[in-house]
């Protein structure tokens, strides 16, 4: 079982297009199926640790991986039972179903196990459940005692991440790849702790989940996605090297504040808030807000946002920004003041799910609205919330699968501004910046635990940074 970290992410189409492409190079549906099934009877075998189960299987290939599993587990000694919602129906279904020799209970009759494996439906979901399903799913979800969904929970729209009446799982295991509504909000919370099992269908994606980042010179080596690189200072490094950051403060200091630690704590060497605040950390370089004071050359990145005011001082400031022509992070009051059509090519917008639908509407699932705003505006879109997804102009897109819930909190946003910005200043590519940022603000939360504020945020990414 692989962790998602770095893993390519297909649609419920690219996946079958991935599939045909195996079978027409040779290997059958029967195999490909015999491999997710025996994969997961392996995992369910080692969780039930010795528990009785009941595999639910559907009509569709779903449930021949059920069928294809319950026999695997059989084989192996499990006490396991499987009940199915109605006769199989896919050819490959029907040819698994037959491989199982005990008796097949009705859904709605079915006794509960302790350990309940859900192969109602997979990535072929095409409407919502209907109660004579959903009810006695939920029933016997509730009654066990451990929840494992093959691929993705029955029930969820495997391409939109919506729940569709699944039942929440404890785990999922992911068949090749991960699946949208695996990262994806509300289904992503219905697939619990997901793990990938292999069966042997090469898959290529523009999309995937957000990867930590690799130690140095390991790079090469790895062979899922790209992964991210955090900058660290060498022996020749100078502040300046390190990354010039200039936050641009508005009339709520507690923001640009935040931003401006943010940006200091994620790494930056220089970082100059543009305001009127004082006060601590020393290391802060403060300067009262003008055009000039963007003009410097050493300038790496330029957050602008972060409680800057919407009022026509601000959007003064805002043009001043932009007209700057330095590597910008755009966020806050900024996304709601700018017109989309000035977006310089190249930068980092981070909007919040208000702030996007404000900008770009809200047609289309969360990866596919992201991605098109990245390709209209030609800058990298942070689509934020506990499903951030960040996409670049050329296409690509990656999504962050953990984070904190208890990132829900003030001010959380414009620390991550700031740890962007830092990134984008010591020079990485916007789309890397985006996901180091990113990824630095997670690990932060993770490592903090509960009930943190933003500031406990801000210090906390030094300890991140590795
Ligand atoms: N990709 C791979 O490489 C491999 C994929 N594999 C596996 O295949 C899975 C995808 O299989 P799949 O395409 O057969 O779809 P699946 O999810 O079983 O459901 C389709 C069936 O359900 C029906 N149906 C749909 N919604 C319904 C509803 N609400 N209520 C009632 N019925 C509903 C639908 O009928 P219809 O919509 O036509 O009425 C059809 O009969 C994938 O998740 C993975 O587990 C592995 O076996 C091998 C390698
Ligand atoms: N439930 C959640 N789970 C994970 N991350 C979350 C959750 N809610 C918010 N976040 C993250 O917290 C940050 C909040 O940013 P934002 O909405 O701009 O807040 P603020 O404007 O108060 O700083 C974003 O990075 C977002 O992805
Ligand atoms: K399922």
């Amino acid at each position: 079982m692989i962790p998602l970290d770095g893993q390519p992410i297909l649609t419920a189409g690219e996946m079958r297009a991935a599939e045909e492409a195996t079978m027409v190079a040779g290997t059958s549906v029967d195999t490909l199926m015999e491999r997710a099934g025996e994969g997961v009877a392996v995992a369910v075998h080692r969780l039930a640790a010795g528990a009785d189960i009941v595999i639910l299987c559907g009509p569709g290939n779903n449930g021949g991986d059920g069928y294809v599993a319950a026999a695997a587990l059989h084989r192996m000694g499990a006490a396991v039972r499987v009940a199915a919602s109605g006769a199989p129906a896919s050819p490959a279904a029907v040819r698994a179903a037959a491989r199982w020799h005990g008796p097949v209970e009705a859904l709605a009759q079915a006794e509960p196990a302790t350990i309940l494996v859900d192969a109602l439906f997979g990535t072929g979901l095409s409407r919502p459940l209907a109660d004579e399903v959903a009810a006695p799913l939920h029933r016997l979800a509730r009654a066990a005692r451990l929840r494992i969904a093959v691929d993705v929970p029955s029930g969820v729209g495997s391409d939109d991440g919506a729940v569709l009446g699944a039942a929440t799982c404890d785990i999922t295991l992911a068949l090749e790849a991960a699946k949208p509504a695996h990262l994806l909000q509300p289904a992503a919370q219905a697939c619990g702790t997901v793990r990938l099992i292999p069966i042997g269908v090469p898959v290529v994606s523009h999309t995937h989940v957000l990867s930590s980042p690799l130690p140095e010179g390991e790079r090469d080596m790895a062979c899922v996605a790209p992964s991210i690189t955090l900058p660290t200072p060498g022996p020749n490094s100078h502040k300046y090297t390190r990354g010039m950051v200039a936050i641009v403060a508005g009339g709520m200091a507690g923001a640009s504040e935040l931003a401006s630690i943010a940006a200091m704590r994620a790494g930056a060497g220089y970082v100059l808030h543009l305001g009127e605040g004082q006060g601590p950390p020393h290391a802060l370089v403060r300067k009262i807000f003008s055009a000039d004071a963007l003009q410097d050359a050493r300038i790496g990145a330029i957050v602008v946002g972060p409680g800057l005011g919407r009022d026509d001082a601000t959007r003064r400031m805002l043009d001043a920004s932009l007209a700057a022509h330095r590597p910008l992070v755009i966020d806050g009051d900024a996304l709601r003041l700018i017109d989309p059509t000035t977006i310089p090519a190249g930068s980092i917008l981070t909007p919040h799910g208000g702030e996007f639908s404000h900008l770009f509407g809200q047609e289309g699932d969360k990866i596919t609205r992201t991605r098109r705003a990245a390709a209209q505006t030609g800058a990298v879109i942070v689509h934020k919330g506990p499903d951030t997804v960040i996409a670049a102009p050329d296409g690509r897109v990656t999504v962050a699968g953990e984070g904190s819930p208890w990132l829900s909190t003030a001010g959380t946003g414009d620390v991550l501004a700031g740890a962007i910005g830092a990134m984008r200043a010591a020079g990485l590519d916007p789309f890397a910046a985006a996901g180091a940022g990113v990824w630095l603000h997670g690990a932060a939360a993770r490592r903090l635990g509960p009930a943190f504020i933003a500031d406990d945020l801000a210090d906390a990414l030094s300890a991140v940074r590795g």
